[in-house]
């Protein structure tokens, strides 16, 4: 392996994970020809190599031959097919593998690709485009250290990663980060469709929304009180955060956002189950 800039291959490079990752990558200064993206579908990935200066290929054997790193990034149910596929073009070989699959234990990817692979479990979030990602990371003993670094390199070029050390982890991750771009964008979503409805024309609104969960996010990473002393900041006692705070409350927002993220976590655990249906 190229110590200094591995070669990556991303399965699936140009869907939204991979394709978020790729872009973070690229814009970081990672070399974009020591990247290839593959993909079933030409005109997608003629349009991502022209939009990302990546090699596309819809040949994922010939893609991954002198492969030092592996992504996988195919939706779960096909994960299982496409590996059995790649099988007997990786016996003797040891190139790292990194899989960003929700709900595939590593025994599975063992038992489909090879018991000799060392296989990273990740778990990125697409805001990784903009570097600002997060990315849980697994890895058994059958990973190198050397190899962890890799894998904690790659990702760490799109934004923070965490390694957590029992597989169940990567589901907490999955909850919390790798999932959860769409919880905020879902709120950001209902306050510009509440603000459009009470008249405010619906760009400001979106500018407006936007430009407060920048700065909210910002101010909480940057501040050294924690978020819920931000939150009081902002509460006048009879004022008007505390009117809507209220009403978050008697609406049950803490639990429904607890409840939303069990049955998050839950699901990667079924989805592991439904793999051996
Ligand atoms: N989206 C997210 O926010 C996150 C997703 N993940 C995980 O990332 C993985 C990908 O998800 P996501 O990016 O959303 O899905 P997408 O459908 O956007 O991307 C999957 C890509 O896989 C390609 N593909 C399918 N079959 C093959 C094949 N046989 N060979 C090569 N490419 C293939 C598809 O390309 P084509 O259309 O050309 O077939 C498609 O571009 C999933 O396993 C998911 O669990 C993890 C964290 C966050
Ligand atoms: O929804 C999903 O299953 C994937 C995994 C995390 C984010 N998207």
């Amino acid at each position: 392996m190229s110590a200094e800039n591995p070669k990556i291959v991303f399965i699936g490079g140009a869907g939204n994970m991979a394709g978020a990752v790729i872009g973070g990558l690229v814009a970081s200064g990672y070399p974009a020809d020591k990247i290839v993206a593959t993909g079933r579908d030409e005109a997608k990935l003629n349009a991502f190599a022209e939009s990302h200066g990546v090699a596309t290929s819809n040949d994922n054997l010939a893609a991954i031959a002198d492969a030092d790193v592996i992504v996988l990034s195919v939706k779960p149910q096909v994960m299982r097919e496409l590996l059995e596929g790649l099988r007997p073009h990786l016996v003797g070989r040891q190139p790292l593998v990194i899989t960003f699959a929700a709900g595939i234990p590593l025994d599975a990817y063992h038992r489909w690709m090879g018991e000799q692979l060392p296989i990273v479990r990740a778990m990125p979030n697409t805001p990784a485009l903009v570097q600002t990602g997060v990315t849980g990371l697994y890895a058994d003993s059958k990973v190198s250290e050397e190899q962890r670094a890799t894998a904690e390199r790659i990702v760490g070029a799109v934004g923070i990663s965490l390694w957590v050390d029992e597989e169940r982890g990567i589901d907490q991750v999955i909850a919390v980060a790798g999932s959860a771009p769409a919880y905020f964008f879902q709120f950001m979503e209902s306050m510009i469709n509440a603000a459009s409805d009470r008249g405010l024309a619906r760009a400001d609104a979106e500018r407006l929304v936007l430009q407060t969960a920048l700065g909210a996010a910002k101010l909480a990473v940057a501040s050294d009180v924690d978020v819920a002393q931000l939150k009081r900041n902002v509460m006048s006692p009879g004022g008007t955060t505390e009117r809507a705070v209220q009403r978050f409350e008697q609406g049950g927002l803490a639990q429904l956002v607890a409840d939303a993220m069990r049955d998050c976590e839950e699901r990667a655990a079924e989805m592991a189950k439904e793999l051996d249906r």
